[in-house]
């Protein structure tokens, strides 16, 4: 398969008028068919990068290309291959949840099917219920509706999940699996890892404006960052080992002590131990950077 570029950044930077710069200078693209996953603490510019690209915001400098358009310029055309879900909640209003769907299908010129797209975010049994009277989760489902009804080939999700129940998240994956085995693109922004973990093909982790890590989604960190560890406990006390290769130190436990070591653990660091390393490991670049990513660990 060729590749084809639907996001390409180069040296993308956003000073607002109060004079603070935003993004700093980041490059990253994402091919067709790709999920890739904007994460950083807050702050760090990720809603700022989205919602340039979305053609919301204009950009100080760099180059940007979406769809193959400079998302300054993109016409309605472009605007119809794109779906969207901003970070904040918009619909309050007082039509329906059918009624605001089937309203904006109609903007579309291949919509999915409006009852299709309420079951996907599970609402079937809140369609006829007025947008105001939902909860906020069941609001932010409408908003992902919104997002997928025109049958986007590029999808960004900002925040999607945020408000929602366990058990809604999980259906929300489930859509999004099915959009992406559809081929859609989907660039997300979350603050939980597993999301990303569970969604992403790559990474970009975001601190200060800046771009400190980008890869797949198993490589973000580095090799050693990425080290399982070994822990067990005997009369001694409780050891631990770091090694690429566990199975071989669990056998040499196994040969010492001729049977099952006691406590016997094998820990391989998640997405989530790996992106505070990185977060932390970014800290002092900034007084205010440093502070929001102290709150974030806190
Ligand atoms: N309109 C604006 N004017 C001035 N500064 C802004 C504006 N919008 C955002 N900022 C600042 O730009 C920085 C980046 O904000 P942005 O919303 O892009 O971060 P984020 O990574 O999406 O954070 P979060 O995870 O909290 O959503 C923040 O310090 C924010 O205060």
């Amino acid at each position: 398969m060729t590749s084809e570029k639907h996001v390409s950044v180069r040296d993308l930077r956003k000073t607002y008028s109060t004079g603070f710069t935003a993004v700093d200078g980041i490059s990253f693209d994402i091919e067709r068919g790709e999920t890739f996953a904007l994460l950083g603490p807050n702050g760090a510019g990720k809603s700022t990068t989205i919602e340039i690209l979305e053609g919301y915001r204009d950009r100080s400098g760099g180059e940007a290309t979406v769809l193959g358009v400079d998302p300054q310029h993109g016409g309605l055309d472009w605007k119809a291959r794109l779906g969207i879900v901003l970070q904040s909640t918009g619909e309050s209003g007082n039509v329906s949840v059918r009624e605001q769907l089937s309203h904006f299908a109609s903007f579309y010129p291949n919509p999915r099917d409006v009852d299709e797209v309420i079951a996907a975010v599970g609402l079937t049994e809140k369609a006829k219920s007025r947008i105001k009277a939902l909860s906020g989760g069941q609001r932010r489902r409408v908003d992902v509706a919104l997002g997928v009804i025109g049958r986007p080939e590029l999808l960004f999700l900002d925040e999607p999940t945020t408000g929602f129940d366990p058990e809604a998240r999980h259906e929300f994956w489930d859509l999004i699996r099915e959009l992406k085995r559809e081929g859609t693109t989907i660039l997300l922004t979350t603050h939980y890892l597993d999301e990303a973990a569970q969604l992403g093909d790559r990474a970009g982790v975001i601190a200060g404006g800046k771009l400190i890590d980008i890869g797949a989604i198993g490589e973000i960190g580095g090799r050693d960052a990425r080290t399982p560890l070994v822990r067990w406990r005997d009369s001694s006390g409780v050891h631990e080992e770091r090694t690429l290769e566990p199975g071989a130190v669990v056998a040499r436990l196994y040969g010492a002590s001729g049977g099952e070591p006691e406590g016997l653990e094998v820990i391989r660091p998640s997405l989530e131990d790996v992106y505070l390393k990185l977060v932390a490991g970014h800290i002092g670049s900034s007084a205010q950077s440093t502070e929001l990513i102290q709150e974030e660990l806190a």
